[in-house]
């Protein structure tokens, strides 16, 4: 990938080498190799049990590979202290399938909490102005002192994805993110991550099996086919294939 203003190499945040990951007998992923380039979308598709989770679980560190190299942001993750790997991941945010928020704490409380932990020297007014930002990024400032149970699904993943934001991540990971979400509202998640990208300069990894959000927000589309990307490109350039695997996945898949 080019850096279309001047033309140089685009830096890859994330370089994925040969990496193998089994669990008892079932050797899940099969020698993957993936970029991630700074400022991209890439969407990450593949059937459910493909490896798609344990991926970005090697990626962050909570899961460690059999073989071969992770790189994320100049450093390998296997081979770094696991200070550094705390450090590290506190530039990658990383929204779960079912980020759940804490019910017994409001939308501020929810959002603090990352920051108190993670950024001890900031005032309370800091704090505050943060967390302001990010709501007020996500469109939803007024929810402010609501509870988790008042707020919609969407407006719940809508806050998932503001907790991420919080920590100002170079990276974001999200696992799912328009899962059991209706249409309209996939839409607007859809909107919201490409809103981040531009907004916040992040580079993502999207995993997802909904196909009109992959073509809403890939700048990239990789799909994990029997252990390996064996198709990377654009949406079209991935989908206009003969091979029966992809095309069964895109029948079963796509909603619009
Ligand atoms: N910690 C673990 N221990 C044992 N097996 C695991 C573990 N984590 C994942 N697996 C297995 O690895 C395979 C891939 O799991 P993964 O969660 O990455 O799938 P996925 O592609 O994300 O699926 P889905 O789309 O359904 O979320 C599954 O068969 C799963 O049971």
């Amino acid at each position: 990938m080019e850096n279309r203003q001047n033309s140089t190499p685009a830096e890859k945040v994330v370089e994925i080498r040969d990496l193998h990951k089994s669990f008892g007998a079932y050797h899940v992923l099969r020698g993957v190799d993936l970029d991630l380039y700074r400022g991209e979308n890439l969407v990450v598709l593949g059937k459910s049990g493909t490896g798609k989770s344990v991926l970005i679980k090697i990626i962050v560190g909570l899961l460690t590979a059999d073989r071969g190299s992770v790189k994320v942001l100049g450093s390998e993750v296997d081979q770094i202290s696991y200070k550094e790997l705390l450090a590290l991941r506190l530039k990658v945010g990383f929204s779960f399938q079912n980020s759940a928020l804490y019910d017994s704490m409001t939308v501020r409380q929810n959002l603090e909490f990352p920051l108190v932990r993670n950024r001890r020297k900031l005032t309370r007014g800091e704090v505050a102005m943060q967390v302001e930002r990010v709501l007020d990024a996500v469109g939803l400032l007024q929810t402010l002192d609501q509870m988790p149970s008042e707020l919609s699904g969407g407006q719940r993943k809508r806050i998932g994805i503001a907790r991420t934001l919080i920590l100002q991540p170079e990276i974001m990971l999200y696992d799912e993110p328009t899962a059991g979400l209706d249409p309209i509202t996939c839409l607007e998640i859809n909107g919201l991550i490409n809103e981040v990208q531009e907004r916040f300069h992040t580079s993502s990894i999207v995993i997802t099996h909904d196909l009109t959000c992959a073509k809403a927000v890939g700048d990239r589309v990789a799909m994990l086919l029997d252990g390996t990307f064996q198709r990377q490109g654009t949406f079209e350039e991935v989908f206009n294939t003969n091979d029966e695997r992809v095309k069964t996945f895109y029948d079963y898949n796509f909603i619009q």
